[in-house]
């Protein structure tokens, strides 16, 4: 039997402000940390409660890179990311979606995202579920399950701003995670990305867009500037879209931190213009099996 969605609740706080924090990511780690400092304070003094910070953003996006720069979580001590994270979300009093980090656990790398809320405590943890191989002849071969291992549990937290969800860039290709978000009362998914160039262009925007407009909900975004170095040029371009599929706020591929209002009332009202729960025909998608269907 489908199990019923959990009905819409407004949060305790309905309008607060969200950062999003694209960040240009060098091969020196202190520098990366400091960037992503400033730019969390910014955010802060431009009122931000949630502040999102981008796929790999203390290690450039390589696989040369990512064993290099790993931190092992269950040691704080020597993991310089984690207290930096932790002491700014403390001190500013704010929850960050800590965009995503190289993680070392047991001899195996994770490409996880860590929460903290505003008393600096881990609220929760995401590995990246679907790691990101493609092999486009003669524009891009990226193959991530070479390093690392695949996370398998779909994160939803619940924070001072809400109930969010989290992916992990590729993720955000998989419409069943972000429909399971919805299903568990999720309020806003935050997905810290790094797309490229080659599918950038085409479907980095459509995909936000489909995400929030299926499932009647917020999508945030947040990417690492483009660099022009690497072997992986990174498309940018971090956005908020909200419950119809409109974009609130995106940004170009240059560093910057991208400032914007979310109202989780929009969420109630569309909603209830359009009960896309109610009309939802799970007694059709579940019995048809594909082999009656006509060619
Ligand atoms: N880092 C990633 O997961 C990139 C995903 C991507 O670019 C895609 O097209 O999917």
């Amino acid at each position: 039997m489908a199990v019923a969605p959990i009905p819409f609740q407004l949060p305790n706080i309905t309008k607060f402000k969200i950062a999003l924090c694209q960040l240009s990511v060098t091969s020196d780690k202190n520098q990366n940390l400091d960037r992503a400092s400033r730019s969390i304070r910014f955010s802060v003094e431009q009122g931000a409660k949630l502040v999102v910070l981008p796929e790999m953003w203390n290690c450039p996006y390589s696989s040369d890179y990512f064993a290099k720069y790993a931190e092992d979580f269950d040691n704080r001590d020597a993991s310089p990311t984690w207290s930096m994270l932790s002491e700014a979300a403390c001190c500013h009093g704010i929850t960050i979606i800590g965009g995503s980090l190289p993680e070392w656990d047991h001899g195996r790398l994770y490409n996880t995202c860590c929460i903290f809320g505003p008393d600096g405590k881990l609220k929760a943890k995401h590995r990246k579920i679907h790691l990101f191989d493609i092999d486009i002849p003669g524009e891009i071969s990226f193959k991530e399950s070479d390093t690392f291992t695949a996370g398998d549990q779909p994160t939803i937290v619940d924070t001072e701003v809400g109930r969010i969800g989290i992916g992990i860039c590729h993720d955000i290709r998989f419409p069943e995670l972000a429909a399971l978000y919805r299903k568990r009362g999720v309020d806003i998914i935050c997905y810290p990305g790094a797309f490229n160039m080659s599918t950038g262009e085409l479907l980095w925007e459509l995909v936000q867009r489909a995400r929030a407009v299926d499932n009647q909900l917020f999508v945030a975004t947040c990417s690492p500037s483009r660099n022009s170095t690497g072997s992986y040029t990174i498309w940018g371009h971090s956005t908020l879209v909200g419950p119809s599929g409109e974009i609130i706020v995106t940004s170009g591929h240059e560093e910057t931190t991208v400032i914007a209002e979310i109202d989780y009332s929009n969420i109630q009202l569309q909603r209830k213009s359009l009960p896309l729960d109610d009309q939802k025909r799970e007694d059709i998608y579940k019995f048809i099996d594909v082999h009656e269907l006509n060619p």
